[in-house]
């Protein structure tokens, strides 16, 4: 990635202002208060945060300091090998795991390399995005040899940070007024893959991202990074980008597009994209936690009603997930797949609303 490819280039009105807002900043939140105690505010502080923010930062989070240190280290060592040993488990189509360095979003180049790997091995997703195919395929990790401890630290690391995504869901869902248990079931044949992400000095970052503008398309994301920076969250009060200033030790958790569709937009999932920077690299690891494949995604009806009719068609998750990741090897001139293409439109949803209220 010695110089700047003209498919790295973003289109002028995605270029990074050189300005850096760092603001007031996303909320922080201590996971060690009891959320059932008397005048605890955690359920209503995390509510808030995913209204206002859909992002917030964790601290006391459960998940041992030691686990995510040796993974940062063993992501180093394999990301400082040369390019043909790198390249030696390169991610294909029809898998998931690997190594890539020519990750694309909304058909822009990013400035980075990444690996990746799932929680589960092997994960079960729909063969084809066809939705007329109803076929099956299981999808299998690769390791690469070196660094040897690479498989084992990436695992420890994922069990733990699996823990936390249930206890975040688990709030979530007290802050919407639900019981707290009632996304567990959707997690049962989870899909979620972990991240190893790292981005390059970049020679142009006026001109490339480290990571174009987007939104997670799964239910959470708990995400690390380093002491470099470069994070920016779209604020959602007046649409500027703000850096998240890293907090050693702290998760940054961002709530998926999935979570914006069962909270029938309550909770909306928020544009985030990547910095690049001309002298450091910078490494983070995002966790995606993610439902069963077969999981469909409709607004709960606990959250909707004849005032409020849900939002969106249903739809199948692991054919969305398995657009997305298919759409990433083809430099289509096309958005990927998007919630937006399942939205209700606003003029139907206006006419049941008046239906509902005529009727009442
Ligand atoms: O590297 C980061 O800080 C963000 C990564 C991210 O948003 C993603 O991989 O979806
Ligand atoms: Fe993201």
């Amino acid at each position: 990635m010695g110089e700047v490819d003209p498919a790295f280039i973003q289109d002028l009105e995605h270029r990074p202002k050189l300005a850096i807002i760092e603001a007031e900043g996303i909320p922080l939140i201590d996971l060690s208060v009891d959320a059932v105690s008397d005048g605890s505010t955690l359920v209503s502080d995390i509510g808030d945060a995913c209204k206002k923010w859909g992002f917030f930062q964790v601290i006391n989070h459960g998940v041992p300091l030691e686990k995510r240190e040796k993974l940062e280290k063993a992501a180093r060592e394999f990301f400082g090998q040369p390019l043909e040993e790198r390249v030696k488990i390169r991610r294909a189509e029809v898998r998931v795991s690997g190594y890539s360095n020519t990750e694309h979003t909304k058909n822009v180049r990013d400035w980075k390399e990444v690996f990746d790997f799932t929680r589960k091995n092997p994960i079960i997703v729909p063969a084809s995005a066809r939705p007329d195919d109803k076929q099956v395929v299981e999808w299998y990790n690769q390791w690469p040899e070196y660094p040897p401890q690479l498989r084992e630290v990436c695992e420890e690391y994922a069990e733990e940070v699996e823990k936390l995504c249930f206890k975040l869901i688990q709030l979530i869902a007290l802050s919407l007024g639900l019981p707290a248990d009632t996304f567990n079931g959707f997690f049962k044949d989870q899909i979620s893959n972990v991240r190893l992400n790292h981005y390059p000095p970049c020679p142009a970052p006026e001109l490339a991202l480290g990571l174009g503008r987007h939104k997670d398309g799964g239910a959470l994301t708990v995400l690390a990074q380093d002491d470099v920076g470069g994070l920016e969250v779209k604020r959602k009060s007046d649409g500027e980008w703000i850096r998240v200033k890293p907090t050693p030790e702290a998760f940054i958790i961002n709530v998926g597009d999935i979570i914006q569709v069962w909270s029938n937009e309550r909770y909306e999932s928020v544009e985030h994209r990547v910095i690049a920077n001309s002298e450091k690299e910078r490494f983070s690891i995002p966790f995606f936690f993610n439902p069963a494949h077969y999981t469909i995604v409709k607004p709960l009806e606990e959250l909707t009603s004849e005032e409020n009719p849900p939002r969106y068609r249903p739809y199948n998750w692991g054919k969305f997930f398995v657009t997305r990741k298919g759409g990433n090897f083809k430099k289509l001139d096309v958005e990927n797949i998007q919630i937006s293409h399942f939205r209700v439109p606003e003029s139907e949803l206006a006419n049941r609303f008046e239906k509902a209220v005529s009727v009442a």
